[in-house]
């Protein structure tokens, strides 16, 4: 009896706790906010400063909404997120137990005891990332658990996308796709080692699942081939070009085929390839597009083709890790609609791939990045494996004829000539 009674009491006590938290009124981060725009000057200058509106808990973050007062922007707020980041992470630990652990002690067990030390034990730090909009009204979203650090690609998320959709990255309210059909051409940004030609290589392995009769590839690694070797023999890849020549070989016939497509739209009153029931996408995929930027003959094919190319099929992703208005053409920019930016050094690098200020604070995390489409939105890219790429694109792998001696497989596919070559079968890139 005395025992229940004690057990009652430890657990209306812990699920107190536990609610008070969760109501947030175990500490107030609206006064903490009000406080951190203060320090941080965001306050007009006949002395207002934000006034809270509403405080909402959705769950997995609270949102603080607050108006803004006259003479200052919300984007002031969000340069200074970094200060309202570190301001409500006041290292404060809290107790991270939930009914539901409380629900699964056997209070009439032998090992309540040890149960209870557990769940107490169970203490972590709680970090809060915070985001900052704004829609009329100012909007803090304070969450409760950090970004996934970590995101691998699982096959049954191919099952989730639709049409020409890829798996663009895990953000705080699940998962976001970028749509090929929605947004033609995309600019990819951020420093070496961060994650680019991850996202390229997923991008692609995507598209030759899911659009394996449909889709068409010119790819271009201007860092020596290397990372888009892999996809070489697969039946979906036009070329693989590894250096500035073969570049514009394989950018001029893009706009040649581009060209015919035109033509074709023309002289059949077709706006474009969906009007004309064309289902074929080409897909041109530049890595360190830096290393063309200064040729003008490749530049001038790949303004083309962000200008023109959306109506013929065509479709262009320009990534770059030396993001500035030499290396990105203004016209190509302002084509790319689609915009993915990984952590970048300086503010002014990230104005250039997002159009604001915020890739040079992202968290040194490989994968994380910054998307936008209309607004920006923080996101985990998805970590594909070699080993998944090349079980996924396996069976589109073609097996073709080889001169003998010949260790360079971007002849293969021209075919053997009787009496001058032998069949050599080989499976490719499968490591
Ligand atoms: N989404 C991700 N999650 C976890 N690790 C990742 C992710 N993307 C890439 N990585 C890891 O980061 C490293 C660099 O990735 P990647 O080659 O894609 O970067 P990059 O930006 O293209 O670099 P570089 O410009 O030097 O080629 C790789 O070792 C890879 O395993």
């Amino acid at each position: 009896m005395l025992f229940e009674v004690l057990s009652s009491a430890v657990v209306g006590g812990l699920v107190g706790a536990s609610y008070l938290h969760q109501l947030g009124l175990g500490g107030n981060d609206t006064r903490n906010i009000i406080r951190i725009a203060a320090n941080a000057g965001l306050v007009a200058k006949d002395g207002t400063q934000i006034r809270p509106f509403r405080r909402t808990n959705k769950g997995s973050y609270v949102e603080y909404v607050f108006q803004l007062p006259q003479g200052l922007s919300s984007q002031q707020f969000r340069d200074k997120l970094d200060r309202f980041q570190d301001g409500l992470n006041a290292k404060r630990r809290v107790l991270d137990i939930s009914l539901a652990d409380l629900r699964a002690i056997n209070w009439r067990g032998r090992d309540v005891v040890s149960h209870l030390r557990e769940l107490a034990t169970k203490k972590k730090t709680e970090h809060k990332e915070v985001e900052v909009e704004f829609d009329g009204m100012l909007k803090f979203r304070v969450y409760k658990e950090p970004l996934t650090e970590f995101f691998e690609i699982d096959e049954s998320l191919f099952a989730s996308l639709k049409g020409w959709q890829v798996p663009a990255g895990m953000s705080r309210q699940g998962l976001i796709r970028h749509d090929f059909d929605k947004i033609a051409h995309s600019l990819i940004g951020g420093s070496t080692d961060f994650g680019k030609s991850n996202i390229l290589k997923l991008w692609i392995t995507t598209l030759i699942h899911r659009k394996p009769n449909e889709v068409k590839f010119t790819l271009i690694d201007l860092k020596g081939g290397l990372s888009f070797s892999r996809f070489r023999k697969a039946k979906q890849v036009e070329t693989v070009a590894k250096n500035a020549e073969e570049a514009l070989e394989a950018l001029q016939s893009v706009q040649q085929r581009m060209n015919k497509t035109m033509d074709y739209l023309e002289a059949n009153g077709f706006e474009d390839v969906k009007e004309a029931g064309i289902k074929e996408r080409y897909f041109t995929f530049i890595d360190e597009a830096a290393d063309i930027a200064d040729d003008s003959n490749c530049v001038d094919i790949i303004i083309d083709i962000a200008r023109r190319g959306r109506a013929a099929g065509e479709r262009l992703v320009y990534a770059t890790q030396y993001p500035t208005a030499e290396t990105i053409d203004s016209q190509i920019k302002r084509n790319c609609i689609g915009r993915l930016c990984f952590v970048l050094d300086t503010g002014i690098a990230s104005k250039v791939v997002i159009d604001q200020e915020g890739a040079e604070k992202l968290p040194l995390v490989q994968g994380r990045a910054i998307y936008k489409k209309v607004k920006c939105t923080e996101i985990q890219t998805p970590y594909i494996s070699n080993k998944t790429i090349d079980r996924i694109i396996g069976p589109h792998i073609t097996i073709k004829a080889r001169k003998e001696g010949d260790t360079n497989a971007s002849n293969d596919s021209k075919g053997a000539t009787p009496g001058k070559h032998s069949l050599v079968v080989e499976e490719i890139g499968i490591s």
